[in-house]
This record gives C-alpha cells, structure tokens and sequence, in this order.
C-alpha cells in the first residue's frame, strides 16, 4: 500500500504550535509492505535510512508497539519534502509512516496516529510539537486545541497560496532552543487579537484580511538571527501586492497570500538572491490531507 503525506505550514503567522494549514504539494510518498524484518529504502532528499533513525520509520514502529502487534515491514520512503525547510517535512514523514501501519491493521483512531507520529517528531526535533503532524493528516487548516486528549478544529479552506523555498537551512530543534521560556504580557495579547481576528476572516473566506493579521510578536522575534533576510524578503512581498506574508514553520520558507501570487513570488525570490541565496517559489493549494491507496 501506498500514503501520500504532504508539506505544512506550522504557525501560520500568530498562531504558534497550534494553526496548522496543509498544502496540495509537495509530498513524501511511503510504500509500505508487512515483512518479518523491518527494512527501510530511502530516495530522494536525503535523511536516515536506518529505520530506527528515519522520522517515517520511527512512527510507523511506534504505532506497532502502542498496539502490541510483532510485526515487521519494509517501508519505502521517496522524500520529496525538503527536510530542515520548514515545510513539515518530519512531521509528513512521521504523519505517513504511522498511517500505513493504521491502515494495514485496519485502525481508525485519530489519537493513536497522531500520538505514534509525536514519536517521529520528538526524534527530529526534540519536541512532540503537532502543528505539522495534525493539518497533514486532517487537511484544511487546523486549530490544535489540546495533544494530550486530542481536540482538534478544523476548517475547510480552500485558497492558493505563494511558497518560497531559499537555499538554506532552519533546524527547528536550534529555531526551539532560541524561544525563551517567558514572553511579555502584552505581546502574548497582541498575538490573542491576531490569531483570533485571523480565524474569523478565515471562516468569511476574506483573505484580504487574513493576510493583513499574518504577524507573530511570540516567535519570529526571537528567531531573527536565524533568518536575518526575513524582514527584507517580507517588505519585497508586501510592496509587490502580498496581502500578507509570514515564516512557513520555523523557516526559512515563507509564504504570502494576494492575488498575483507569480509576481510576489518572484520578488521575494530577488530578495532572497540580493542577500546572496538561492530560492525558489511554487504556488500550491490548501491541501485535502494525507492520503493511503491499496491494501
Ligand atoms: N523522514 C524524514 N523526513 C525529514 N527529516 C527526517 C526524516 N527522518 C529523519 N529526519 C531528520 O529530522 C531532521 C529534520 O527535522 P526538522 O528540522 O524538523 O525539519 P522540518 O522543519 O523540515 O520538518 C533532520 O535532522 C533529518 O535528518
Ligand atoms: N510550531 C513549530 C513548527 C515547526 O515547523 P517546521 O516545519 O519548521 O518543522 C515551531 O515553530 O517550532
């Protein structure tokens, strides 16, 4: 059998470890066969082909163990979601891998899957944030209200969107470290308003709106020094008609919506390459969720 698991947006401007938008493309695709080893072959961009390293492997194994079930597989991974991208290439991988062992044993529990892909995220990132994990299995946008007993809030959205893809790398694990642990009462108010405004524009479908609350005073600040383009590459987007833009996860992709999403997407990529580095934009749809096919 064969799941589709497909890239994220993490944080979606104000809402940090808790919004979730999953996008049309691209897509990890796993393959997925019981066996009595546990075998792992990876192609494409390159991660851990040992399985007991690999974020697809990991959940998949966690899966069998929370139902006690002695079985091995040989897994498949075509890795197309850049990792270190901040497009949930671990948490696709992770959300793929535990969906193929649910389906081949016939489990339907959206709990379980998720908790076993939590597994595959600690592994990549030191922590079981599931704001990749949950808008790639449920698709749409997702509002991640609890993990420990998951309450998850879903809405149907369906709007195109702008990606910008800059050659380098954001480990989320460092992008955590950085956060402090206390922020000010009034930024945590300031981002209580935006996300707030954000998910009532969302439900009118006003995405002229949305764009405008796409700001973060929680996050974003403190990972500057990581993403020392981000401003600049945010004001090209801007003065080219974005509605608004923001840090696709922990980065370096940023997205922005608007309406000619071709031309923002282009000037944000002369942004990137005025600072010396290399990028790329592709324009995608929200996306129906990770999707398993055959037995
Ligand atoms: N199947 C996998 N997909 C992506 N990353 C993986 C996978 N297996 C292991 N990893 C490791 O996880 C880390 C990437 O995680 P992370 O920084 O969270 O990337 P992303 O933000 O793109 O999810 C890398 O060290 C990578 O080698
Ligand atoms: N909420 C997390 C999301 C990380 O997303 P990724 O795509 O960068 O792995 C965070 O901001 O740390």
């Amino acid at each position: 059998m064969k799941v589709l698991a497909p890239a994220t947006i993490a944080n979606f401007g104000p809402g940090f470890d808790v919004f979730g938008l999953c996008l049309a493309k691209p897509v990890d695709v796993i393959v997925f066969k019981e066996s009595d080893e546990v075998t792992l072959e990876v192609e494409g961009f390159d991660v851990p082909s040992d399985p007991e390293k690999n974020v697809a492997s990991i959940s998949a194994l966690a899966l069998l163990k929370m139902l006690n079930v002695e079985v091995g597989f040989n897994m498949k991974l075509k890795k197309r979601i850049r990792p270190k991208s901040g497009l949930g290439s671990s948490g696709a991988s992770a959300i793929g891998g535990a969906l193929a062992v649910a389906n081949v044993l016939g489990v339907r529990d959206k709990n379980l899957i998720i908790k076993a892909a939590l597994e595959g995220e600690k592994a990549a990132s030191g922590s079981a944030h599931g704001d990749n994990v949950v808008p790639a299995l449920f698709g749409g946008f997702t509002i991640l209200k609890s993990l420990h007993y998951l309450e998850v809030f879903k809405l149907d959205v369906d709007f195109e969107l702008v990606v910008v893809l800059p050659e380098v790398e954001v480990s989320t694990r460092k992008a955590r470290s950085v956060l402090p642990r206390d922020i000010p009462l009034g930024d945590a108010v300031k981002n209580l308003a935006l996300a707030s405004a954000l998910i009532s524009a969302l439900k009118e479908g006003d995405l002229e709106t949305v764009g405008r609350l796409l700001d973060d005073y929680l996050v974003i600040p403190y990972r500057k020094p990581l993403i020392p383009w981000f401003d600049k590459v945010r004001k090209a987007a801007l003065e080219s008609g974005a509605y608004g833009v923001s840090l696709s996860g922990s980065g370096p992709a940023m997205f922005a919506l608007g309406e000619d999403l071709r031309n923002i997407g282009k000037s944000m990529v002369e942004a990137f390459e005025s600072e010396g580095i290399r990028a790329e934009y592709f324009i995608t749809k929200v996306g129906g969720g990770a999707k398993c096919s055959g037995v």
